[in-house]
């Protein structure tokens, strides 16, 4: 690891010299988590995000995970999706299908996806629904201090406007604070409709891992994790803020080139 520490209110990074090595550390993590969520509720509740994440975190399917993982254990969710059929190409749940949940064998029934056949609107208040379907069986832990659901493991990514989930910079949905699910119909990144955690339900969560790469979004990591000041508008990114859970940044070395110091480690 090239460097690890904590960054004051902004949660633990994981910066790591390649590629190769933050796979095998975000893989060794989620294993980890997934076994003590295993030992203390029986199940591991874990919600995935779309773009470059699932490649990230391809490790998972290859040995010893492959083995070692109590599969059967998992109840995976969508932290946000894209409003396309399941078999479209922009899919969140067939990127996540087709590059790592059909090579290990989860089982069907708890692969919770949006229903596809509705508007936004309805695919949000469905899925709201099917999530507290779940809570009320503890299937889903529940948080005592925000009634929302508590997620072990919420997975994201970040662009380089600093969205994570469909939660865009200077969008009206940073501020819902009643729903758990909620759905946009103007994403600035294709395609326009989309459904998405809102940050209560983030911030609820045991745990959040960031997992951002490439010097693209080395801006935005400095925006979202340096202290700033307030003459900067507050990224999406920089709202994740577990209120009791740990945050976790999963970094490569170009993402993390415009943090704070990151010169003088180098
Ligand atoms: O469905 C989506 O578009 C996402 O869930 C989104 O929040 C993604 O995680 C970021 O845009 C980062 O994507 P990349 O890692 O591919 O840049």
């Amino acid at each position: 690891m090239a460097l690890s520490g904590a960054h004051k209110d902004r949660g633990e990074l994981r910066i790591q010299e390649s590629l190769d090595e933050l796979c095998t550390d975000l893989a060794d993590y989620i294993a980890e988590l997934s076994e003590v969520s295993v030992k203390e509720r029986g199940v591991f509740a874990i919600a995935l995000s779309g773009g470059s994440l699932i490649g990230l975190m391809g490790k998972l399917c290859e040995a010893p995970y492959d083995k070692t993982v109590d599969w059967a254990k998992w109840y995976i969710f969508w932290a946000d999706e894209r409003v396309v059929a399941k078999n479209h190409v922009d899919s969140n749940y067939k990127l996540a299908k087709d590059g790592l949940l059909s090579k290990v064998p989860i089982v069907p029934s708890h692969l919770h996806s949006i229903n596809d056949s509705l508007s936004a609107e309805e695919a949000a208040n469905d899925y709201e629904f099917v999530i507290r379907q779940l809570v009320r069986t503890r299937v889903i832990s529940v948080s005592d201090i925000s009634d929302c659901p508590k997620f072990d493991l919420i997975l994201l990514g970040m662009g380089p406007d600093g969205h994570v989930a469909s939660l865009f910079p200077n969008h009206s949905v940073l501020n819902e604070e009643d729903e758990w699910v909620t759905f946009i119909t103007d994403s600035p990144k294709p395609p326009p409709e989309r459904i998405t955690f809102t940050l209560p339900v983030i911030n609820s969560a045991s745990n959040v891992a960031v997992v951002v790469t490439g010097s693209s979004k080395a801006e935005a990591v400095h925006l979202a994790i340096d202290d700033v000041g307030p003459d900067f508008p507050s990224l999406p990114a920089r709202l994740v803020q577990p209120t009791q859970g740990k945050l976790v940044w999963f970094l490569d070395k170009p993402a993390a080139s415009k943090l704070d110091g990151s010169q003088s480690s180098e």
